[in-house]
């Protein structure tokens, strides 16, 4: 198969989708790769070692997307991209549709197979192309919030883990799934008082058993939330539903109980955001002001640390990749129920139920797609 790596082209992405020994170990099953010009070097991955493992560069972007069947990204296409795509392409990426209607009624028009990462699932449960971002999202999400809390970036002034004879800063995070779990462990790590809220018990016992009751754990509720506000110096919003528009769950009448300069740190933006006032924000001019609380809103806050972030998500993306350029999309979804949940767009129609719901489309079963 013929397979295409673009350079990303979202603000400060220098994620790549392919490492060389990703590309190795396609080459060798008999695939043709090419790597868009210079999409590793922000990774730490020249040219060279893309064509020392068997690739073929392409400096040209229009002949590299025209000569692919399956085209492997990291971010969510960007309109000039949407242009590009064939109704006879495959595109394996992050797409986060239930945030985006324009891109998504976009990739309808295409006609093009669109599997998105975050929605495949595993049988053990969770999300396992997300997961290593979140893990490196919520690690980073700790550092965002620390350094928004400056007084220079208009923050309150609280240092997370205090000093001797000062109470450490109160760190609340909201979902605590692997985003949350992450999070508060750096936020522990650091000395701040850390409370996880979910509203799954099982998820609240696990994290309490796996901490031995270090992190505070509370049932998400109206009230507990609102004490969360009034409370914390740092608030991280970590949920998902997957695939659908993440709920808010502060709004901007809330932000008057908060304590000026106290920090909100959405990283649920890439599905909308779980504040009212969020708005998808870049690594250029990641955090602004509402109300004295700051918002810091980065949508692919991994990209910035692309050399970790690249390795650990082509782990988790190869075998994935491979079957299917081994099979094709349909056989390698028709073959796999988790894969096929990663099915959000085909031929025109929406294959993901979440994401019809969140503009009131109608969807098809991607079952009856692949048959
Ligand atoms: N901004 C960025 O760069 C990145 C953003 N993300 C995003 O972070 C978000 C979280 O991802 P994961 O931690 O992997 O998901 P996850 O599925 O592991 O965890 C989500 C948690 O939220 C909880 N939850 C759901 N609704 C809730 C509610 N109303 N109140 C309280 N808890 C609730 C769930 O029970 C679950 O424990 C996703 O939107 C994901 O796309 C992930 C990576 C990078
Ligand atoms: C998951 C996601 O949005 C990212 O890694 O950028
Ligand atoms: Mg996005």
């Amino acid at each position: 198969m013929k397979i295409a790596v673009p350079k990303e082209i979202k603000n400060h992405e220098y994620r790549v989708a392919l490492t060389p020994t990703g590309v190795r170990e396609l080459v060798g099953r008999g695939h043709q790769v090419t790597i868009q010009t210079g999409a590793g070097e922000g990774a730490g991955f020249p040219d060279t070692q893309y064509q020392t493992a068997g690739a073929l560069i392409e400096s040209d972007v229009a002949s590299l997307w025209d000569g692919a069947e399956l085209i492997v990204k990291v971010k969510e296409p960007q309109p000039e991209e949407v242009e590009r795509l064939r109704a006879d392409q495959t595109l394996f990426t992050y797409l986060h549709l239930a945030a985006e209607e324009e891109l998504t009624r976009g990739l309808m028009a295409t006609g093009a197979t669109c599997i998105a990462y975050e929605t495949i699932t595993a049988p053990e449960g969770g999300l396992p192309l997300l997961s290593p971002m979140s893990a490196v999202a919520g690690r980073m999400a700790v550092q965002a919030g620390a350094h928004s809390l400056e007084k220079a970036q208009g923050g309150s002034g609280v240092l997370l883990p205090g000093v001797p004879g000062v109470a450490p800063a109160r760190v609340t995070v909201i979902g605590g799934g692997v985003v949350g779990e992450n999070a508060a462990r750096m936020a522990l790590g650091l000395g701040a008082d850390v409370t996880v809220l979910d509203k799954s018990l099982p998820r609240l016992d696990t994290l309490d058993d796996r901490y031995q009751g270090r992190m505070k754990t509370v049932f998400s509720t109206a009230d507990t939330l609102d004490e969360a506000v009034r409370e914390s110096d740092l608030i991280i919003g970590a949920v998902l539903v997957p695939g659908a528009a993440a709920p808010k769950l502060i709004t901007r009448a809330m932000l008057a109980d908060m304590t000026p300069g106290s920090v909100l740190v959405d990283v649920a933006i890439d599905q909308g955001g779980c504040f009212e006032t969020s708005k998808p924000t870049t690594h250029a001019e990641p955090a602004y002001v509402v109300d004295g609380v700051v918002h810091y809103c980065v949508a692919n806050m991994p990209g910035a640390v692309a050399r970790t972030s690249t390795q650990a998500l082509t782990n988790a993306t190869m075998p994935f990749v491979m079957a299917l350029a081994d099979k094709g999309w349909k056989s390698a979804l028709a073959e796999d129920p988790h894969f096929l949940s990663g099915l959000n767009v085909q031929g025109g129609r929406i294959t993901y139920r979440a994401v019809a719901e969140a503009f009131g489309l109608e969807s098809v079963d991607p079952a009856r797609v692949v048959a």
